[in-house]
């Protein structure tokens, strides 16, 4: 992290993403002068940033890029860069889809590239990322950016490429799955007559309690789920329209990682 504090670190793109690492790697201590944003149209959040370098003069020799522009942006944001490429400047990108042979063609087939997968929860601490390298990052490369992801959640290091489309559709896409299950168990507590703020208290408060559980308990998800069935009760009555074999959950789920995975995949291919 020294590193990253003296040489810089440039974000090349700065919207939710880009936002919520930024905002994690900040309360973690790194200072806003080591940091260069570069985004056209920057949030009032970044503006307001004291000593944040923001749409000037990158260094010369970062010890990182962090791209994360839409891949679909990639191909007009990306030449601006290209000097930095075959050196010692390490390429993170957490753009879905786009392979690190992209990068290489962009940049110059030397040039250090990690692909990682992070997600939102990183604003606070807990997001989790995937990682994986080309061969021109070797493991301190490597340590350099699960340093770096570290402060802002889990990191996993993947064992190729190959995982990517599905990690991307379980971790990456997934915090917008459980907020929508938040929404609709809200929604129906409010048609079963509670009031709307109570109940979306209450959805929160549940998922959030249940989230960190599973995390904390030995148990694992299949037992915490028994523990909270008694025989014969409501849980029980819920369960046998969320677990039908054909309309639940189960089914449901894998159709919509699915869809995102392959979504993932044309991606990749422009
Ligand atoms: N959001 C997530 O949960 C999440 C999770 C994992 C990975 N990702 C990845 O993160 C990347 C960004 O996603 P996002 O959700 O943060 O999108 P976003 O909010 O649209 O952020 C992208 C940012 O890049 C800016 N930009 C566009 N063209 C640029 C250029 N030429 N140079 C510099 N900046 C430029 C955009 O500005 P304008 O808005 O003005 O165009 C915007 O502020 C994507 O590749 C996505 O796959 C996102
Ligand atoms: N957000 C990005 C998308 O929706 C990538 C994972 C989460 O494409």
């Amino acid at each position: 992290m020294d590193q990253v504090k003296s040489r810089g670190l440039v974000l090349l793109g700065c919207g939710k993403m880009g936002s919520a690492m930024l905002e994690g790697w900040l309360s973690d201590g790194l200072p806003t002068s080591s940091v260069w944003v570069n985004d056209p149209y920057p949030s009032d959040w970044l503006k307001s940033l004291d000593g944040l370098n923001l749409n000037t003069q990158i260094p010369e020799n970062p010890a990182i890029v962090l791209i994360a522009v839409k891949p679909q942006m990639m191909a007009r944001a990306l030449p601006s860069l290209k000097a930095l490429g075959n050196g010692t400047t390490l390429f993170l990108s957490v753009a879905a889809g786009t392979p690190i042979s992209a990068y290489e063609g962009m940049l110059g087939d030397k040039t250090p590239i990690i692909r990682a997968m992070p997600n939102t929860p990183a604003a606070i601490g807990r997001g989790i990322t995937a990682i994986c390298g080309n061969d021109h990052a070797p493991d301190a490369h490597l340590s350099l950016a699960t340093a770096l992801l570290s402060a802002v959640g889990q990191v996993v290091r993947l064992e190729g490429e190959h995982q990517m489309d599905a990690v991307t559709a379980v971790s990456g896409s997934g915090p917008a799955y459980v907020f929508h299950l938040i929404e609709a168990l809200a929604a129906a507590g409010v048609r079963q007559g509670l009031p709307e703020a109570l109940a979306l208290q209450l959805a929160k408060a549940t998922v959030g309690g249940a989230g960190a559980l599973a995390e904390a308990a030995d148990e694992d998800p299949a037992q915490l789920r028994v523990n909270v069935t008694s025989p014969g009760g409501t849980t029980a009555a819920a369960l046998s329209v969320l677990m039908d074999e054909t309309t639940g959950f189960p089914d449901l789920l894998a159709r919509a990682v699915k869809a995102a995975a392959d979504r993932s995949k044309e991606l990749a291919n422009g």
